[in-house]
């Protein structure tokens, strides 16, 4: 099931989802390890999906942590990033998505907040929820405490070099604490990426892309754009709520101020090439 948010959702009614996160590991020596994606996930696609995946083969194969769950965490409707839908619509897109994950869940709570909320507040949360409320997870030798890490792209890392978009103490605070893994990204020089980060580097992983895939959030809203299919780049599920609903037409229906509903103007499954004659179209 879903963690999904209903509309009328706040504060108040919200929840920590623990459905997807494993409350006990067989090893003593390993570190039970909570990967967080924070982002826009305007909208979702698959090499969000795939970077926990990407992530949790590194941790097993490459350290001595053991992944117990993963979030995804979308930005509130505070953060006006062009290209963003509403939260709630993010949100939903993201549950839809990890219908079919066992381990991967969506939490509400940071998109829940009218005011933007800054990456070290939101890893806070995660913090107090799975170490502070849950007390951690149980192993062969007593209750362990958590890893909670972000997990980012190389592009999310360079940004903490460019002058005037992080604080330096949430740098600080967010590599000390936590740490992060990073999915390498076509376009992003890696070394450059991290070289005002050496300080941190032992709380820094960085993950190789074996199969490299440049699909972005962007580029799906230019397919969009332009009438063109997305199917295959993005979940079945998000493919058809994006037409449902509307989203990321010219006019910007679904984004934050707007209530767009669905175009319903093709013939064709939600999604898919208008290249493509129907078949009911003989
Ligand atoms: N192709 C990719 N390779 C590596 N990391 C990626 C890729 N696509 C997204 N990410 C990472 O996913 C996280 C969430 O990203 P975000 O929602 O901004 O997606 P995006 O595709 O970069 O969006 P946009 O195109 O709107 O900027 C970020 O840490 C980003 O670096
Ligand atoms: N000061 C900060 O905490 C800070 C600065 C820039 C980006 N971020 C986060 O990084 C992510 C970036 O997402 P986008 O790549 O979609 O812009 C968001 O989750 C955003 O909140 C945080």
């Amino acid at each position: 099931m879903a963690d999904d948010m209903s509309p009328d959702m706040t504060l108040d009614d919200y929840e920590f989802p623990t459905s997807r996160l494993r409350r006990r590991i067989q090893s003593e020596d390993r570190t039970p390890l909570v990967l967080i994606a924070c982002g826009s996930f305007s909208p979702l696609t698959f090499l969000h999906l795939r970077m926990f995946e990407m992530a949790a083969d590194y941790a097993r194969f490459n350290s001595s942590f053991e992944v117990v769950g993963a979030y995804l965490s979308c930005v509130g409707d505070a953060y006006k990033k062009t290209g963003l839908v509403k939260a709630e619509h993010r949100i939903n897109m993201c549950s839809l998505a990890v219908q079919q994950s066992s381990w991967i869940s969506v939490d509400p709570w940071e998109a829940l907040h009218s005011e933007y909320l800054e990456t070290a507040k939101v890893l806070d949360h995660f913090e107090e929820e799975i170490n502070g409320k849950l007390g951690g997870v149980e192993t062969p030798v007593g209750k362990k405490k958590c890893r909670i890490c972000l997990l980012a792209g190389a592009d999310l890392i360079q940004t903490m070099s460019t002058p005037g978009v992080w604080a330096q103490a949430d740098i600080d605070y967010i590599l000390r604490n936590f740490g992060a893994f990073i999915v390498e990204r076509t376009g992003t020089d890696i070394d450059e990426a991290l070289s005002t980060l050496q300080p941190w580097k032992d709380n820094i992983w960085v993950i190789q892309q074996l199969v490299q895939n440049d699909i972005s959030s962007t580029k799906i809203r230019l397919f969009l754009r332009r009438d063109m299919s997305i199917r295959y780049l993005v979940p079945e599920p998000v493919v058809a709520y994006i037409e449902e609903n509307g989203l990321y037409d010219d006019d910007g229906a679904g984004s934050t101020g707007s209530d767009g509903k669905g175009k319903g103007k093709s013939t064709n499954a939600p999604g898919e090439s208008g290249g493509v004659a129907s078949s009911s179209a003989a």
